[in-house]
């Protein structure tokens, strides 16, 4: 029997291993700065050079990402005794689209730059000649408008601009990045994503945490829909019991906060919530809200932004007529000293949110920052989304907001309590089917179940049945809705978002025990507990060092992603909205409405409401 005779064994000396890992590791982290700064230049001055500039850094990054896989396999590092150094080799030699050959890698770049600049750049003008990005303008009007003609002219011009003009671009994409996923084993894109949780029923846990909070969500639904039937009118609604996606005061129907203070908070007599007014009255800057958020973190003992942050972010859109991608996002350089925010602060308090979200992200890149490269990331990526919104937590409260001068008066009411629990629901309750369907839909493209021509019914279908938000006019196949959504043509994965909803509110609940906080789950505040910052950064510090159970039993104790914080922290908002609700059907059709009006868009978008007198720019409604 001839013996296979390998031409070179394979290395088990783990010495000879851990002295490979040392020097790519140094030397890829010049590799990744080069990259991460190319693309922060096109982000920042969306123009044909920098394109260009950023595709041929990736296309260097890609090669040495394989040439460092190829070396990796010279080692026999599945054998390997000490676990951290396997676990190093494992990610070093899964190196998604850095398999594909040159060619069709740098056609996956290329589209990937034209996507992100088709929905950065995307404007809505009127005939005349009045121009709206999506940010502020049309963020902004879809927030304030109650002009239901208003709303829908932003809504599908919005859409027009953006999604449409994606269709046959993102086709092509998919089938590219597919090539890539099987050319490391996978079925298809949605597996190799779904891999990075490590476990084998991501799916199956998503769908039970998304069956647990179902009721919630029904609940709130249909307390919201009966508000928005009084301001709107009965006939504005399908019959088949979903919400027009353009009323909900965003782009996208995820997240309804923005209806609030006028529409839906339950006790008018007493203190309203929303700090919008007074970050404006204050004169608060985009710098300042930054500063606000720092501090906060800073008050826990966690790290305080670099001075390279300060120099380098971008934290205002520019005014000298750049395109750049106005959606806001955290950098990690990997070099272990520039981390960068870019932002196009409105000053609201949704921003306010959002510039939390932000900096945790950062508070993650530098609290893992000396790990290997490999390791410089969340412990799963809904980690990364969470450590932010659980400062939000606390800082949203009314005790704080009063603490740091945003509101004047707390009432320590039941009433005030609803009002409080109410606007937080129509953030985080709100977004929960938005956040779990959207991968739902693109794990469908991935894996062929959902084919080009049914991409936007596919979209509608999801929508209408999860959602309970239906197209306001009808949708053809010429749309592509699913573009107008900024992780589409990003490329960013979704099913984070949903995980860190659930799990922000494990974090929170461990932090408030840390620090001590006894009352009620909603009530707690975890600023300058020192206890709640150490348990949260020696949790950040594993980065992806070790499986995200770990990570979670750090924190929390427990090893499972669970909806029984969140449950406890809106207990009695689900109490008063059963009662609100009492005797109505709180359901609708799975299926969307078929009725549907054809709308062309008016080229001179719809009368602007009337203006406050007194010239502040906010609109005030007719009542
Ligand atoms: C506003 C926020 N922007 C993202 C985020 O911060 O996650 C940006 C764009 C995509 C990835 N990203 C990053 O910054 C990553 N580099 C972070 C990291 O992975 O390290 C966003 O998209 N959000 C916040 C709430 C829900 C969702 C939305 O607005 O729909
Ligand atoms: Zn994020």
């Amino acid at each position: 029997v001839a013996f296979a005779s390998t031409d070179c064994q394979l290395i088990t000396d783990e010495n000879e291993a851990w002295a490979f890992v040392n020097r790519v590791n140094d030397e890829s982290q010049e590799v990744y700065f080069k990259s991460i700064q190319a693309s922060w230049n096109y982000n920042t001055n969306l123009t044909d050079h920098n394109s260009q500039l950023s595709v041929e850094a990736k296309l260097v990054e890609a090669a040495f990402e394989k040439e460092v896989a190829a070396n990796a396999s010279r080692f026999n590092w599945t054998a390997f005794q000490n676990e951290t150094l396997k676990r190093i080799f494992k990610k070093a030699s899964d190196i998604g689209s850095a398999s594909l050959p040159e060619d069709r890698l740098t056609k996956l770049k290329v589209i990937e730059s034209e996507l992100e600049r088709l929905y950065s750049s995307a404007q809505l003008c009127d005939d005349d000649s009045t121009c709206n990005n999506l940010d502020p303008g049309l963020t902004r009007i879809l927030a304030e408008s109650r002009d239901y003609d208003k709303l829908l002219w932003a809504w599908f011009g919005w859409r027009n601009v953006s999604g449409r003009k994606m269709r046959n671009l993102y086709k092509e994409f998919v089938n590219i990045s597919n090539e890539a996923a099987r050319a490391n084993g996978y079925a298809d894109t949605g597996e190799y994503w779904r891999s990075w949780y490590d476990m084998d029923n991501l799916r199956e846990e998503c769908q039970k945490l998304y069956e647990q909070l179902k009721p919630l969500y029904l609940n709130l639904h249909a307390y919201v829909k009966r508000k928005l039937i009084d301001k709107y009118g009965e006939d504005k609604f399908p019959s088949t019991g979903q919400i027009p996606a353009h009323l909900l005061g965003n782009m996208w129907a995820q997240s309804w906060g923005n209806l609030y203070s006028d529409l839906l908070q339950p006790f008018k007599n007493k203190p309203s919530v929303d700090v919008t007014e007074a970050l404006k009255e204050q004169n608060y800057t985009a710098q300042k809200m930054f500063e606000v958020s720092e501090e906060f973190f800073t008050s826990l003992g966690l790290i305080p932004m670099p001075e390279e942050f300060w120099n380098h972010s971008m934290i205002v859109k520019p005014d000298d007529g750049r395109d750049v991608v106005c959606h806001a996002s955290a950098w990690d350089f990997l070099n272990q000293k520039d981390f960068r925010i870019k932002q196009c602060t409105d000053i609201t308090m949704s921003d306010l949110i959002t510039t939390h979200h932000e900096m945790g992200h950062i508070q993650y890149y530098l609290q893992y920052k000396n790990l290997p490269v490999v390791f410089r990331r969340g412990a799963n990526p809904g980690f990364h989304e969470a450590v932010g919104d659980v400062m939000s937590l606390s800082v949203s409260t009314p005790k704080h907001l009063k603490e740091i001068g945003l509101l004047e008066e707390v009432v320590d009411d039941e009433e005030s309590d609803i009002n409080f629990l109410l606007s937080q629901a129509l953030k985080k309750i709100a977004f929960l089917p938005f956040g779990y369907l959207i991968d739902q839909w693109r794990w469908s493209v991935f894996n062929g179940e959902t084919s080009p021509e049914d991409y936007n019914k596919k979209w509608w279908d999801l929508r209408c049945k999860y959602q309970g938000v239906s197209p306001p006019v009808q949708r053809t196949e010429d749309d592509f809705d699913p573009g107008a959504k900024y992780h589409i043509p990003g490329n960013t994965p979704y099913i984070r978002y949903f995980i860190s909803e659930v799990t922000q509110f494990q974090f929170h609940q461990a932090l408030c025990e840390a620090a001590n906080q006894t009352g009620p789950l909603y009530k707690c505040d975890i600023y300058n507990s020192n206890d709640a910052g150490t348990k949260l950064g020696d949790m950040l510090s594993l980065g992806s060092s070790k499986p995200w159970a770990v990570a979670m039993e750090k924190v929390t104790g427990n090893t499972t992603m669970d909806a029984g914080a969140i449950i406890e922290y809106f207990q009695p908002l689900i109490t008063w909205l059963e009662k609100q609700n009492e005797g109505m059907d709180i359901q609708w059709d799975e299926a969307c409405p078929t009725d549907l009006p054809v709308y062309t868009l008016p080229t001179q978008s719809p009368e602007p409401e009337t203006t406050d007198p007194t010239g502040t720019g906010n609109v005030v409604f007719p009542n």
